[in-house]
């Protein structure tokens, strides 16, 4: 998040239904992911993605997630889908980071996946870049896809940061741990996937409703 910015952003992310959007902007989202990587079981096209971005124009921030996309392949996406925002999930240097920002005007979300202290240098070197860093777990070893898997790190990991640094956490947050979760790392806004889920892919109206719930007043609870 920028430095000066002090607003806490709740994202759910991988909304794929009109139905679940509609609940997601009802309950108060401040970002709604629409994800575009082909194995993902949250997976959007862009023709779906651009009916699900209509609904939300003007009501929540539009998240368009790409793994290792180039220039060209985000042009497309963004002129048929007109996001606010990107996110990069994948092996994005601050190099790809920038072009893709040149090339797009949009401004960026980098993801970078925390196991241990080693994984702090990345946060660094997007520093800057980036306009939003967004901390999640790693991936299984050998998954088909990079995010969304529903678990979390070790948050007292992040203890090792700058404290001046706002990111956004993610990775295994759900209802029932996203206090505990916001008062260890005193994130800047948090996203979630799969603990608003029934099955993978599969939004719960209950689920997203009391995670906003809990996410707001976690974050209240870090207020002087
Ligand atoms: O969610 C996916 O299917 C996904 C696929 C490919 C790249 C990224 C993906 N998700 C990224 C997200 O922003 C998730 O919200 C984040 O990883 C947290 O997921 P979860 O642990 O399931 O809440």
């Amino acid at each position: 998040m920028n430095d000066h910015d002090d607003t806490f952003a709740v994202k759910i992310c991988g909304l794929s239904t009109p139905e679940t959007l509609a609940v997601a902007l009802d309950a108060g989202a401040d970002m709604i992911g629409l994800n575009f990587h082909p194995r993902s079981p949250r997976f959007v096209t862009i023709a779906q993605a651009t009916a699900l971005a209509a609904m939300a124009r003007g009501r929540a921030e539009i998240v368009a997630l790409i793994v290792d996309w180039d220039e060209t392949q985000a042009m497309s996406l963004v002129e048929a889908v007109k996001p606010d925002w990107l996110q990069l999930h994948g092996r994005e240097t601050p190099e790809q980071v920038r072009a893709l920002k040149a090339a797009t005007g949009l401004p960026v979300m980098k993801a970078l996946g925390i196991a241990g202290t080693e994984d702090l240098a990345a946060v660094e070197a997007h520093r800057g870049v980036a306009d939003r860093i967004l901390l999640d777990a790693k991936p299984p070893k050998g998954a088909a896809y990079p995010g969304g898997h529903g678990r979390p790190f070790d948050w007292t990991l992040l203890a090792e940061l700058d404290p001046g640094l706002r990111f956004m956490l993610s990775g295994g947050l759900d209802p029932a741990n996203i206090a505990e979760a916001i008062r260890i790392t005193r994130p800047a806004g948090v996203d979630v996937s799969s603990g608003v889920e029934t099955a993978p892919g599969v939004k719960d109206a209950g689920r997203i409703r009391d995670f906003i719930a809990a996410a707001r007043a976690g974050a209240q609870s870090l207020r002087p």
